[in-house]
């Protein structure tokens, strides 16, 4: 790493050095909008090649004008990750375009804000096969048609989901699937050379948070003020992290979560939710059944 590198109006503005994936081809998942489009423009500031993968390809093609403006080349293809013959036919098509594959930023995702009980069997499957399944199928594929025979680097995006993702339960439980597939996928694939990290972002700035209505908007302007480090982080933050981990830096890292969050989960007092009015007083254990050592704290302490 070096200073912050700034030359050529316009161009994305990183830290690390010229050239650093010169020749790379790193695969985008989500590279239509918010932290995916800024880890293509930063990883193309840096030599790479990007292929953007997402659903709605007009998303994609913009960052792949974007992009052709600084000299930076990008693929695009139309793919649901949640498809397997699509996800399949997207990586084979990356193949086939840049004829290689050095790296996989799994950032394809999110979910909708929704208590637990107001979860239907289809939003938690769709959210599931969204942040876990396609990440996964991802991962497979990216490893089974190239990494496992030429190395490379793995990066999944998940969430801070440290202590749960109250309202957003579904997401969570699915993000914690990702990070211990992560764990799993690190120990597998580090004979082939592939090393397979994860960043968890907090709460990040992006064009994501404009998928959210005005009640979830005002929440997390509330929710700013719970941040150690005092506001939100940006895109390029968590794009920095990923970066990191995908280059020669990171060379001994795998199996790691970087947490991108400014301590939230170092704060532990953001849950504004309602709290028990119930006051239920435990009884205790029967003396009979308590230990030896513990019956003199028995319940009745008058
Ligand atoms: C309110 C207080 C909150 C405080 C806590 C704040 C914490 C903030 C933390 C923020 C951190 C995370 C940030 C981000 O992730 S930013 C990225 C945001 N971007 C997105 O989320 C966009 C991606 N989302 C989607 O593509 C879709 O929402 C999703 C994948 C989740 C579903 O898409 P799909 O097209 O497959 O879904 P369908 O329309 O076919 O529906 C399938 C079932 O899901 C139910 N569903 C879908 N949306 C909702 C909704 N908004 N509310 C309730 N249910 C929903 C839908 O009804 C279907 O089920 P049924 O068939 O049973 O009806
Ligand atoms: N911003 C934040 O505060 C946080 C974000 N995250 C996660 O970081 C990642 C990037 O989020 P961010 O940039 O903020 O939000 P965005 O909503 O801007 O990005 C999500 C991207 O994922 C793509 N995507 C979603 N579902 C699918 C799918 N089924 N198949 C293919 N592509 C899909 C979307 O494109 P399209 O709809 O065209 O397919 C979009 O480009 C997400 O996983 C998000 O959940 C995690 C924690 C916090």
């Amino acid at each position: 790493m070096s200073s912050p590198n700034t030359t050529g109006a316009g161009r994305y503005t990183t830290v690390f050095r010229d050239g650093l994936f010169d020749g790379q081809v790193i695969v985008v998942t989500g590279g239509g909008s918010g932290i995916g489009r800024c880890t293509a423009h930063e990883l193309c500031r840096l030599g790479a090649s990007v292929a953007l993968i997402g659903r709605r390809v007009e998303r994609l093609e913009a960052v792949r004008g974007e992009l052709a403006v600084h000299g930076g080349e990008a693929s695009v293809h139309a793919c649901d990750i949640r498809d397997e013959d699509a996800v399949r036919a997207s990586v084979a098509a990356v193949r086939a375009e840049h004829g290689r594959i050095d790296g996989l930023v799994n950032n394809a995702g999110g979910q909708f804000p929704a208590p637990l009980e107001k979860i239907s069997a289809n939003g938690w499957d769709a959210v599931v096969r969204t942040n876990l399944t396609g990440g996964f199928l991802m991962a497979r594929e990216v490893y089974s048609q190239q990494l496992h025979a030429t190395g490379g680097s793995i990066v999944n995006i998940i969430a801070d989901i440290w202590g749960g993702m109250p309202t957003m339960g579904h997401s969570g439980a699915a993000r914690a699937g990702m990070l211990n597939l992560t764990e799993t996928a690190a120990c597998e694939w580090a004979a082939a050379g592939v090393r397979v990290n994860a960043v968890a972002p907090g709460w990040i700035a992006s064009s994501g948070f404009d998928t959210y209505d005005e009640a979830m908007q005002a929440e997390l302007r509330r929710l700013k003020d719970k941040v150690p480090l005092g506001r939100y982080g940006t895109e390029a933050e968590v794009s920095a992290a990923i970066v990191f981990l995908l280059s020669p830096a990171a060379a001994f890292i795998s199996g790691s979560c970087v947490r991108v969050d400014g301590a939230v989960p170092n704060n532990r007092h953001t849950w504004n939710g309602p709290v028990s009015t119930r006051s239920v007083p435990f009884d205790g254990f029967p003396l009979a059944t308590m230990p030896t050592a513990l019956r003199e704290y028995g319940s009745d302490d008058s």
